[in-house]
């Protein structure tokens, strides 16, 4: 089992860039087979597990997917087979966002049931019902969901009874080839959904509204493929600002874009952390002693929930008491039994934990529960006494390109290694890294 073994102590500079955004490439890789001509070329792709496994659930429905140099290029003209099977649902729940493209597409399609998992039970209620609304029949069943229409879907008043990031993204993949409008009420404002807006339009699509509450599509007959750039990625530039704050380091995190960043950038200018914008990105200054402060996650453009993990890592440095509440997953806390381990003082109490700050960090062996958990115990490790080492490595490289390498290169006393403890060096250049990033 692989593991990174970080030394804390060590402030980090210098500057680092952010990669495109994961939670915008796999929806854009998604509504890429929704174009029945031409190719499309999706650039500034992250060299991610996740995006190995959304290729591989591509090219096993007959698409011929070819990634390299961080380009994804997708040619889905021939005809498509409508299944995601659970192998890759298993993987990443994100695979459910084939739904809505060959629904509209073909007037079929049939995924997995996509299970709980380690930050909630996560259910596509919301994604179900805006194809309802749009004429398919849904079947669950056996394990697997599957959404039918009798020829074209028809353009639809929807209502989201929350603003679901993957229902909006389902549901205006579909509405892009259905027949009339589709309007999407109380619908997700994330980044990410105006990236995939502004793809489905350069498709020859016609999206408005994305980024705000309400959504307006006109669906079309065709779409064709396109080029387009992926968004830089807001929770890694959110987790290597935290990076600095906790070492009390001075870091310049290039790409990184603030409009995408205000909650955060906000909440730790509250904790006395120097944010400078600049030309080209954002520079973190950490300060001396940090002061506490309450978050609370909520949609976008509130405090997001993919940052919360990291930001308690820093709220274990401050001194004083902090509050985080989560309102997003129901079960988003799986992280803080890891950092109790490394002497964390904190109390869960429902939605909320309670932070006793500072506390005195201690490296221990630590496991991943998630993906942004990963990311966060690394972060207390760059702080705490002594060597923290952290398992469960397959979380971090789902969503986090050459982690411990670009900490080393910032000054941190960090290495990933293998069983044997020899240095582990991943080569992302190729989709033939796939065997070995699962
Ligand atoms: C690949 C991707 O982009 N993942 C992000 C996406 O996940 P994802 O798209 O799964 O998150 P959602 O916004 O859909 O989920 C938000 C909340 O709504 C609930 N819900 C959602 C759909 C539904 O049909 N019914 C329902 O009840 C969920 O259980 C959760 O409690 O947004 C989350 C919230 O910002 C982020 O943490 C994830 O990193
Ligand atoms: C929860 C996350 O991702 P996913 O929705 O892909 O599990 C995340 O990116 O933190």
């Amino acid at each position: 089992m692989e593991k990174i073994i970080v030394r804390g102590g060590n402030q980090l500079n210098g500057n680092v860039k952010v990669e495109g955004a994961k939670n915008a490439v796999l929806p854009v890789i998604t509504a890429s087979i929704l174009a029945s001509k031409g190719n499309s070329a999706i650039h500034d792709v992250p060299v991610l597990a996740d995006v190995y496994t959304i290729n591989e659930v591509l090219r096993n429905m007959n698409a011929n997917v070819h990634f390299e140099n961080n380009t994804v290029h997708v040619d889905a003209s021939n005809p498509l087979t409508t299944e995601a099977p659970f192998e890759y649902v298993r993987k990443m729940r994100a695979s459910v966002l084939v739904l809505g493209p060959l629904l509209a597409r073909y007037g079929h399609a049939k995924v997995a049931m996509p299970g709980g998992c380690a930050i909630g039970s996560r259910p596509i209620d919301l994604h179900l019902k805006g194809f309802e609304a749009m004429g398919a029949h849904v079947h669950v069943g056996n394990g697997f969901v599957e959404v039918e229409s009798n020829g074209r879907l028809k353009g639809a008043k929807v209502y989201l009874d929350m603003p679901s990031v993957g229902a909006t993204e389902n549901i205006m993949m579909a509405a892009a080839l259905a027949e009339g409008k589709t309007i999407i009420e109380n619908c997700a404002k994330e980044p990410e959904i105006v990236d995939l807006a502004n793809f489905i339009n350069k498709m020859g699509g016609k999206v408005v509204g994305a980024g705000t509450e309400t959504i307006r599509i006109e669906g079309v007959e065709e779409l064709h493929g396109t080029e387009h750039a992926i968004i830089p990625d807001r929770v890694e530039a959110g987790t290597f600002m935290v990076a600095a704050a906790i070492t009390g380091g001075n870091i310049l995190i290039e790409n990184a874009v603030s409009e995408h960043l205000r909650s955060v950038i906000s909440k730790l200018q509250e904790m006395d952390v120097t944010i400078l914008e600049e030309n080209n990105g954002i520079r973190v200054l950490g300060p001396d002693i940090l002061k506490p402060t309450d978050i609370k996650t909520l949609p976008h453009p509130g405090f997001p929930t993919d940052m919360q993990s990291q930001m308690m890592a820093l709220m274990l440095c401050a001194y004083g008491t902090s509050v985080i509440t989560e309102t997003v997953f129901e079960n988003r806390f799986m992280h803080v039994e890891e950092f109790r381990r490394m002497n964390a003082k904190m109390k869960i109490e429902g939605r909320s934990v309670i932070i006793e700050g500072p506390c005195e960090l201690q490296g221990a062996e630590v496991a991943a529960t998630d993906l942004r958990a990963a990311a966060a115990l690394i972060l207390a490790g760059l702080r705490a006494d002594g060597f923290t080492r952290v398992t469960e490595l397959k979380h971090l490289d789902r969503g986090y390109v050459e982690f411990a390498g670009k900490l080393a290169a910032l000054g941190a006393d960090i290495e990933r290694v293998n069983e044997e403890g020899d240095p582990v060096k991943l080569n992302v250049q190729s989709d033939g890294l796939h065997a070995e990033l699962n």
